[in-house]
């Protein structure tokens, strides 16, 4: 690719036009994919179009909520939870959209909706919209942040983001040459040194903890391992924090035990939707390979140590105790 130019996902889509002089004079950095400094931080150069236009042009409502995760630290399985929890009244369980469509064609995401010049399908989505973000909380728009409304923040141990990111990359970019030049520890330890994309893992949660001290009621926090090892009374803290939560009548009758399951790794990875899909190959493009497999892989706590040594692993404990510690917030 020229130096200067900008990949495209959709060549039509608006933000991408508008975006092209910014984004073309940013710094840039080849090495693994493209990326491009922005408001102090390198984004992939092919999501950096939605980003801008969310910032641009996304105007939140009061009501909204939204779902912000780092990337690869479960926004799947949330967006499946926070979907199902909230339209069980429309859908019975067991002729559920979850069981016929992925999870992420349930919730939008919204920068990557406004790349593919999609913004008018959130505009039209009736209150109280639920959508998913990757973005910073610093580089959130002023409507989001100012606005009252509610954002559930969803964490995971770095180590197993980590990881499930470097098998995601693998896939992302279909080369067999990026698991020998970017091993997971090296992966690890330039993540570490602050090289990465959507800022550091630490600094993603930070800033979402940071914004919760001023508004506690309207972040809420979750942790995939928590909701690993209690998934019922997690979806319920969430359900309570949406506004909906489960009647007695609901809990007796098993309706929180029936979400879980539904939204389960092994229920969801095992739906024919969510299979690889034939026509995804090694030559394809980053679009392409983005099939709703490659968003299932071990929906496990602790796959790390089958992947990073254990030098490395301790690398990355410190940095979470330094970087979390004073912060209130435990590791
Ligand atoms: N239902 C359910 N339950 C538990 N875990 C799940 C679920 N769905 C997806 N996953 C696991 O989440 C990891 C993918 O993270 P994300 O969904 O955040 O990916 S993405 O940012 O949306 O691309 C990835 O983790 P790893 O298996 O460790 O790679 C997925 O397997």
């Amino acid at each position: 690719m020229a130096a200067g130019s900008v990949p495209l996902l959709s060549e039509d889509a608006v933000p991408l036009q508008e975006c092209r002089d910014l984004i073309a004079s940013l710094p840039v950095d080849h090495r693994v994919v493209p990326v491009r400094q922005y408001q102090g931080f390198w984004w992939p150069e092919s999501t950096l179009p939605g980003v801008i236009a969310v910032q641009r042009h996304f105007k939140s409502r009061p009501d909204d909520v939204f779902l912000a995760t780092y990337p690869k630290s479960g926004t799947t399985w949330l967006k499946s939870l926070a979907f199902a929890v909230t339209t069980r009244s429309q859908y019975p369980l067991s002729d559920h959209p979850l069981l016929q469509i992925n999870p992420h064609q349930c919730v939008h995401s919204l920068e990557r909706m406004f790349n593919r010049g999609r913004s008018s399908e959130i505009d039209a989505l009736p209150s109280p919209r639920i959508l998913a973000t990757h973005m910073l909380h610093s580089v959130l728009p002023d409507s989001i942040a100012a606005s009252d409304c509610r954002i559930v923040y969803l964490w995971r141990d770095p180590k197993d983001v980590i990881v499930s990111a470097w098998h995601f990359g693998e896939k992302v970019l279909g080369t067999r040459e990026y698991q020998a030049e970017w091993p997971v520890d090296k992966v690890a330890m330039a993540h570490c040194e602050g090289i990465s994309t959507h800022a550091t893992i630490w600094d993603h949660i930070l800033g979402y903890w940071r914004a919760r001290m001023h508004r506690p009621e309207k972040i809420l926090f979750l942790r995939y391992e928590e909701m690993l090892a209690e998934p019922a009374a997690n979806l319920k803290r969430m359900a309570d924090f949406l506004g909906c939560p489960f009647s007695p009548e609901e809990e007796k009758a098993g309706m929180v035990e029936e979400i879980v399951t539904l939204c389960s790794f092994n229920n969801l990875s095992g739906l024919a939707i969510n299979k690889p899909s034939s026509d995804v190959t090694d030559e394809g493009t980053k679009l392409q390979l983005l099939n709703n497999a490659s968003f299932f892989r071990k929906g496990e706590r602790g796959d790390w140590r089958n992947h990073m040594s254990p030098e490395v692993a301790r690398r990355m404990d410190e940095m979470t105790m330094e970087k979390l510690q004073g912060s209130g917030l435990s590791f």
